[in-house]
């Protein structure tokens, strides 16, 4: 998806990497994400396993002890897929304003449960789009403070499903938001969420 200046929420941090660093470090989060899916669907031999291991620890070791998390790019590129955050489901973010976001999103096995989309990563894609949502277009800085989930029907993996979220009003520093995550029209998951500005922000 290309860089879009309404995704953005314009923080700082945008600046500490350049185009060839974000393209590098997407392509390494790509990577583990293909692993992990990898993973999750391998019934890998005694021996394929061990060399498998073996490669993923040389990964670990290359990439080091790290940098300060102000330093780090994961889940600061904001312009990527799930920010570049391998634990975030990849949800593209297509479109987000004062009031409305809309994006979508394609679940693998390694965010399943029994054939459907486990219960518990659902809710990291509401907090994403959501919080998106409360914290662009110039709004302060806020936090989740409450997500209630209604699981109406099975999320399938392997298929695109678009999630839409709006601001339903707002009561001084609260937030109260909606989001809703559908398949061919049909509501398959539903979330209402508050957000609470807080008093200081970290941008
Ligand atoms: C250097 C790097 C910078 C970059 C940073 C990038 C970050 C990415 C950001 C954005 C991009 C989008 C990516 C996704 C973002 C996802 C967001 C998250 O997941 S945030 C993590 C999970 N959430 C928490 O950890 C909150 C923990 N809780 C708190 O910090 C506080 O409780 C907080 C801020 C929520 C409220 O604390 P108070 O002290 O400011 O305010 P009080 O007085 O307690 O509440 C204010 C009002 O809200 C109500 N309230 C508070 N919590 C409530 C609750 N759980 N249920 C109902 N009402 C609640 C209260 O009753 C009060 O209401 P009345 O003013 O009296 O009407």
């Amino acid at each position: 998806m290309s860089a879009d200046s309404r995704l953005l929420p314009s923080y700082a941090d945008l600046s500490i990497a350049s185009p060839a660093e974000r393209r590098s470090f997407n392509a390494l989060v790509d990577a583990l994400r293909d692993a992990q899916e990898a993973v999750t669907r391998s019934r890998p031999s005694e021996s394929a396993a061990r060399r498998a291991a073996a490669l993923l620890s040389e990964a670990a070791e290359l990439l080091g002890e790290g940098v300060p998390d102000s330093e780090q790019l994961a889940g600061r590129l904001w312009d990527e897929p799930g920010r570049a955050q391998a634990l975030a489901p990849p949800l593209y973010i297509d479109d987000v304003d004062g009031t409305s976001a809309r994006g979508r999103v394609t679940f693998s096995r390694f965010h399943a449960g029994v054939r459907t989309v486990h219960g518990g990563a659902l809710p990291l894609v509401f907090d994403e789009i959501m919080g998106r949502l409360a914290t662009t277009s110039g709004k302060p800085f806020a936090r989740t403070a409450h997500l209630t989930i209604d699981y109406r029907a099975g999320v399938p993996v392997d298929t695109e499903v678009e999630v839409f979220a709006r601001v339903k009003r707002v009561e001084g520093r609260k937030l109260f938001l909606s989001s809703e995550l559908c398949l061919d029209g049909t509501v398959l998951t539903e979330c209402q969420g508050l957000w609470v500005q807080i008093r200081e922000d970290p941008r």
